[in-house]
């Protein structure tokens, strides 16, 4: 391979969010990628954009969230900056990505895997089926409020947000009982301190590409090409395949309740999907497993039948 490494007179430039936990994952990828070319951190220039989503402001008017469909809240400016080539490659948590990229970019390269599971954070409280009757928890998160209400409708639950101490803070302040975050991100900012138990994933399935992150780089970019390859993981990107293409087949973004996971086994994947109605109310799930080639497949075939059994009507809210 004869890439032109990147040197410190003309540096990867990496886009990222400016909170922690994603400067943390940009941090990641940068280490990864020095590891991996045998680099020295100035062949690397971390360059923190700002984006809708870390407007609070708008992000707090409803108005903001229709409007965007929840879409992209977080990556467009990010997209924007790589198309005009003032960055070179973005990191993201997948999980926050549409499942379509802007003309000219692409995503074809996976870190390993985090922990997928829910974390349960509470003070007095040791875990989900420990909360009392009427306990009040936080969480702005539509699947997780949606999976809160069909297994526990005595349930209380209050907007929540924040960053984890503010959120901490909250919690010592008697605003809820418990509240949930993705173990992925604790563990990456190295705050697992706060968690009171991992959620198991039969009783809380999490997000789609919980715990991933993607690295999104211009598709005419081949020396970005060459250098992420070197770091892409193969096995996040088949499990990303499968329950990435339930998601497009659901039309689904962050904002509509809908949980999925797949996880392989040989050369079999499984794919565990569901879809809920905001108020909990109905639980619509699947459990399959396919050829691991046959993922992308298998995520779309699943959500074509969830779409049938559901009918119309199933997702409307408000
Ligand atoms: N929607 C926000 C978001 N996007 C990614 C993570 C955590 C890291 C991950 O799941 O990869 C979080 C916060 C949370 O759900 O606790």
């Amino acid at each position: 391979m004869t890439t032109d490494l990147p040197t410190p007179a003309a540096p990867l430039r990496i886009g990222t969010r400016g909170s922690p936990l994603a400067l943390a994952q940009a941090r990641e990828t940068r280490a990864r990628l020095m590891a991996a070319w045998d680099l020295p951190e100035e062949a690397f220039e971390i360059v923190v954009i700002k984006t809708t989503g870390d407007d609070r402001s708008l992000i707090d008017a409803d108005v903001a969230l229709k409007e965007l469909g929840g879409k992209g809240l977080f990556t467009k400016e990010i997209e924007e900056d790589m198309i005009s080539a003032s960055i070179d490659i973005a990191v993201h948590s997948m999980k926050d990505m549409p499942t379509v990229q802007p003309e000219g970019l692409m995503l074809d390269c996976y870190l390993p895997r985090e922990d997928v599971r829910d974390a349960f954070v509470s003070i007095n409280h040791d875990g989900l089926h420990a909360l009392p009757e009427g306990a009040v928890v936080g969480s702005s998160s539509l699947r997780r409020r949606a999976q809160l209400f069909a297994r526990r409708p005595d349930l209380n639950v209050v907007e929540f947000r924040g960053n984890v101490q503010t959120r901490m803070k909250k919690l010592g302040d008697g605003v809820a009982d418990a509240t949930f975050l993705a173990m992925a991100g604790l563990r990456r900012l190295g705050m697992e301190d706060v968690v009171k138990s991992a959620i198991e994933v039969e009783d809380m399935l999490p997000a789609v590409a919980q715990g991933a992150i993607g690295i999104e780089r211009r598709v005419s970019d081949t020396r970005a090409a060459d250098m992420l390859a070197a770091i892409h993981n193969v096995e996040t990107g088949q499990r990303l395949a499968a329950e990435r293409s339930f998601l497009k087949g659901l039309d689904g973004s962050c904002q509509t309740p809908i949980a999925a996971l797949a996880e392989l086994d040989g050369g079999t994947l499984r794919l565990r999907g569901e879809i809920l109605r905001p108020d909990g109310s109905e639980v619509l799930t699947d459990d399959r497993t396919a050829p691991i080639e046959d993922g992308a497949a298998l995520g779309a075939d699943m959500a074509r039948d969830l779409r049938a059994r559901a009918g119309v009507g199933f997702f409307d809210w408000h």
